[in-house]
């Protein structure tokens, strides 16, 4: 049987957004404390004995997340023309942090974006 170790860091960030064609009160801009879930996969360890150092992770979510970070995300790219979304803001930092830490032994598994305490969204793509 495989191994699989997946690991999971948690990071945040806080910023406002307004939803477009959106049928309710969140068309007008108003603001989330945002927390980012990500979900790496390691199928072998390395000498130390880690899939692979959570600040790496943590390092790569935060520096995602400092782009968006006290930003209207409607005037930051790419939601400049996407609408941020909570399943379009994971999609996105999936994306980055694959690009980032992607690699023979690891890859990202999903990234989970929480909106409030109590609704979130798991991104993920199938490989
Ligand atoms: N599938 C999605 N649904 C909603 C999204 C989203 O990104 N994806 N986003 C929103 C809004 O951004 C909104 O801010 C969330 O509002 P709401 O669900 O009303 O959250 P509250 O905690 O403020 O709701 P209460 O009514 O106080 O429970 C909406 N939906
Ligand atoms: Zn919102």
């Amino acid at each position: 049987m495989a191994a699989r170790y997946t690991l999971k860091v948690l990071t945040e960030f806080a910023s406002a957004h307004t939803l477009r064609e959106y049928p309710g009160a969140c068309a007008r801009m108003h603001g989330h404390n945002w927390k980012v879930e990500t979900e790496v996969d390691a199928g072998a360890l390395d000498d130390v004995g880690m899939g692979v150092d959570f600040k790496v992770i943590k390092d790569a979510a935060r520096r995602i997340g400092e782009r968006l970070d006290h930003r209207y995300l409607n005037e930051v790219e790419p939601f400049t023309e996407v609408n941020p979304t909570a399943e379009n803001i994971a999609a996105y930092f999936y994306r980055e942090l694959a690009a980032e830490l992607n690699n023979d032994r690891i890859h990202v598994r999903s990234v989970t974006l929480w909106e409030t305490d109590r609704a979130c969204v798991r991104y993920t793509e199938d490989h």
